[in-house]
């Protein structure tokens, strides 16, 4: 019978051909643990009985929401989790590295094909190397970490056949909104959505780590682009993968298929407070913000810290913004820092941090106030989701944020 690529991944790895639906005991070939859920997976493994994790160069351990350490329990929980590194011979990036999922794949951690989990919810971002990956609870994780495998109800696919050529300052965060638009925040719910077309196949590493990134914002359980030559290209020098080819058979049973053509695309902006109430930009246009976050998961890389400053240009960040910079991960950053583009942002007023999640889900730093705006190109705008649950939260891309940031109030970055 014809299979989705999902169902693929767990044939392989279950040796056996499986279908959406069957529940199976699948193996993990990796399994991510952050500072924020880490110590709760660390209790649940020893409260299992665990004594040695199931392959240490499987498990891949940083933190990054609350770091340098912002509190006294944050600074606790990392000594914690050190200490549990160290012990177990796991290699553990500390806070140096930057945002769980990007260093993930940086890092060369997953090939296509894996199977990987992650105590976070944007653990779907994998998908874009053609790993089926989920994010899951402490409990499970903890699970994962004493026995190498893990309970999957293998999901039902969603595949979105994208075509057409983006205009302009438009791109990947666009479509990723306007597609949770179209499917709605718990649309997906545990489904995979598969994301195809010429579109998709020309797409650069970045954008297709964007849309994997969201597949949890529409409910999904993962989000996964069929590995192809982008793939092993950016597999190349980080990680050696066993050749795999994978792409869904013609007649693989799916859920739904859906069409966007991206041709007549134009900036989208999730206004508050949910994730699919996304507007075409020039319906909020003018909306006066107070501050600009450009970092996390979702658009902290290189190519849209690129994309700000060429928005930018010579000119500054409006005087009425706080305009907060955080490049995703170490080589992210020092590709924004060789390229002269921290320093132009620093001149041009914006503050400069370190890698981490930083304000994305406020837990950290740059809280908004109640009352105020916040425009972020992260992936999340529910109430308090950045600060006080009266503030608001606005989402859209790298190129919108910097419109936004330059004039002060919400702006398309195609009329700067
Ligand atoms: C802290 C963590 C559990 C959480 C997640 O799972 O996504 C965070 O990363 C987020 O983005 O809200
Ligand atoms: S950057 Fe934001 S969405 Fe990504 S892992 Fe950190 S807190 Fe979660």
């Amino acid at each position: 019978m014809e299979q989705t690529i999902v169902e693929k991944i767990f044939s392989r790895r279950c040796k056996k051909d499986v279908f959406a639906g069957e529940v199976v005991m699948a193996p993990v070939d990796g399994a991510m643990m952050h500072d924020i859920t880490g110590p709760l997976a660390i209790e649940k493994f020893y409260e299992m009985g665990g004594t040695k994790v199931f392959d240490p160069k499987k498990v891949i351990m940083l933190f990054d929401h609350q770091t340098p350490a912002d509190s006294l329990n944050a600074a606790e929980n990392q000594k914690k989790m050190r200490a549990f590194g160290k012990e177990q011979g796991i290699l553990n990036y500390d806070i140096k590295e930057g945002v769980c999922h990007q260093v993930t794949l940086e890092k060369g951690r997953v090939c296509p094909g894996d199977i990987v989990i992650g105590g976070d919810s944007h653990t779907c971002t994998y998908g874009a190397v053609g790993a089926f990956a989920t994010g899951v609870g402490s409990t499970d994780l903890g699970f994962a970490l004493r026995y190498g495998c893990l309970y999957f109800r293998v999901p039902e696919s969603i595949r979105a056949d994208i075509t057409g050529k983006f205009a302009k300052r438009v791109g990947a965060k666009d479509l990723i909104l306007k597609i949770i638009k179209e499917i709605t925040v718990d649309g997906a719910t545990y489904k995979a959505v598969e994301f195809t077309g010429d579109t998709v196949s020309s797409m650069p590493m970045p954008g297709r780590m964007t849309c994997c990134n969201m597949a949890i914002e529409m409910g999904g359980k993962a989000g996964i682009v069929p590995p192809d030559q982008i793939t092993t290209e950016y597999l190349k020098g980080r990680t050696s993968c066993p050749p795999i080819d994978l792409t869904s058979d013609d007649g693989a049973s799916y859920l739904s298929r859906m069409e966007f053509d991206v041709g007549d695309l134009v900036p989208q902006v999730a206004v508050p407070h949910n994730v699919d109430q996304v507007v075409d930009v020039d319906k909020i246009a003018g909306t006066p913000v107070d501050q600009v976050f450009i970092g996390s998961c979702t658009n902290g890389r290189f190519e849209d810290m690129q994309e700000v400053a060429e928005v930018l240009g010579d000119r500054s960040f409006s005087d009425n913004v706080r305009v907060l910079v955080i490049p995703a991960s170490k080589p992210e950053y020092l590709k924004t820092l060789r390229a002269g583009i921290i320093e132009r942002f620093v001149e041009a007023g914006a503050l400069v941090e370190a890698p981490c999640c930083g304000p994305c889900m406020g837990g950290s730093f740059g809280l908004i106030a109640s009352g105020e705006v916040s425009f972020s190109t992260s992936n999340r705008n529910f109430k308090g989701r950045q600060g006080s649950t009266e503030g608001k939260v606005y989402l859209g891309s790298a190129a919108t944020a910097a419109a936004t940031a330059i004039n002060g109030v919400i702006t398309d970055p195609r009329e700067v």
